[in-house]
């Protein structure tokens, strides 16, 4: 029985314990922050496309803090499913308490580039492993509505602290109880980093450009944004991915575009965190590839641009936090 600890309850961090401990090889210990009173009280209330209704749901054990959670490791695996914000918190020094050298993987399952790294660095005896989830989930309070199904890939975090066959092999634990666990599909891949590339042509442009015009992503289209703004900038991100070795064919922005219909009144995680009044996982999701692609010396004058009037909405957001 693998010990967990899980911290974020929100749309992803729920159904992540939910298939953990379905899977009969997992007992989660979730840190819990805004819904802890309600959920200790009535549960989650679940309506997941994988798992059904589930009127009042619980893991095997709720905490309100990350210290309170230190009593109950070891941890097997600590999994982070908070939103991805390096310019708010540090990640290595939050979860520091939950890792016990040498021991615990650290399976990051969110949004961005390069949000290993830092884990990487502060933990290197420790394997890193991250998640790139194509799942709808999205939380209220205690009411968790999951409506697209969890897929995803999950992989190491590759770093030279460990063996690579090490590393292989606590993913490749993780990724069989997960999927025992009844999720839609989760697939182990060696090349994480190319999952999150492929992601941040979407992620990268839709969120951004959807944030920016408070738009979902067929108004965006529907209002003349495609050939202005996100088929160029979806460009930008493919001609950045290829820079950096991850090569892609220029149909996938075609691709990625006719996937997402104008009719769609889809709302992405930026623009629902910024209607929420919450942080934008900005960083990550484009400060990240643009960094990538200024030490490559390659021009991004959409995507920048895009960039820079959203730290504007961020610093705003973060002062409103204050
Ligand atoms: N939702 C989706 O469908 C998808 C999400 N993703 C990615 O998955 C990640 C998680 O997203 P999502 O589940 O939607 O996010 P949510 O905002 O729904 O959930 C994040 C949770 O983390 C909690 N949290 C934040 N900081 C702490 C802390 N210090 N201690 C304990 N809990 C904390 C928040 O609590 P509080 O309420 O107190 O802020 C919240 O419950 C993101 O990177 C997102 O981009 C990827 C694909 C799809
Ligand atoms: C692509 C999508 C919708 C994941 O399912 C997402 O990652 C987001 O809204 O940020």
């Amino acid at each position: 029985m693998l010990n967990i600890c899980l911290i974020g309850g929100g749309g992803v961090g729920t159904i992540a314990s939910l298939v953990l401990e379905k899977s009969g090889r997992a007992k989660v210990t979730a840190v819990l922050r805004s819904n802890y009173e309600i959920v200790t009280q009535k549960g989650f209330e679940i309506d997941s496309i994988d798992h059904g209704k589930l009127p009042s749901w619980r893991p095997s054990r709720i905490v309100s803090s990350i210290a309170e959670a230190v009593q109950y490791g070891p941890y097997d695996f600590v999994v982070v499913t908070m939103k991805a914000l390096p310019d708010v918190y540090s990640l290595p020094i939050l979860v520091e308490p939950v890792i016990t050298k040498g021991v615990t993987g650290i399976v990051l399952i969110q949004n961005g580039l390069n949000i290993e790294m830092p884990l990487a660095e502060a933990f290197p005896e420790n394997v890193i492993m991250s998640g790139v989830s194509m799942i709808g989930s999205r939380m209220t309070g205690n009411v968790v509505y999951h409506e697209d199904p969890d897929d995803s890939f999950m992989g190491p975090y590759i770093h030279s602290g460990l063996s690579r066959e090490n590393q292989m092999e606590k993913a490749r634990l993780f990724v069989e109880v997960y999927s025992a666990g009844g999720a839609a599909k989760c697939v182990l891949t060696d090349d994480i980093t190319r999952a999150r590339w492929r992601k941040l042509l979407w992620n990268g442009t839709f969120n951004t450009l959807c944030t920016l015009t408070r738009l979902d992503v067929g108004a965006l289209q529907r209002g003349g944004g495609t050939e202005s703004l996100l088929r160029p900038a979806m460009k930008e991100m493919l001609k950045v991915a290829n820079g950096a070795g991850y090569e892609f064919p220029a149909e996938l922005v075609d691709e990625m575009i006719e996937g997402t219909p104008p009719t769609s009144p889809f709302k992405p995680s930026m623009l629902v965190d910024l209607e929420k009044g919450n942080p934008l996982e900005l960083e990550v999701i484009l400060g990240a590839p643009l960094r990538v692609a200024r030490g490559l010396n390659l021009e991004t004058p959409i995507l920048t641009m895009v960039y820079e009037a959203l730290k504007i909405v961020q610093w705003g957001i973060l002062q409103q936090k204050k």
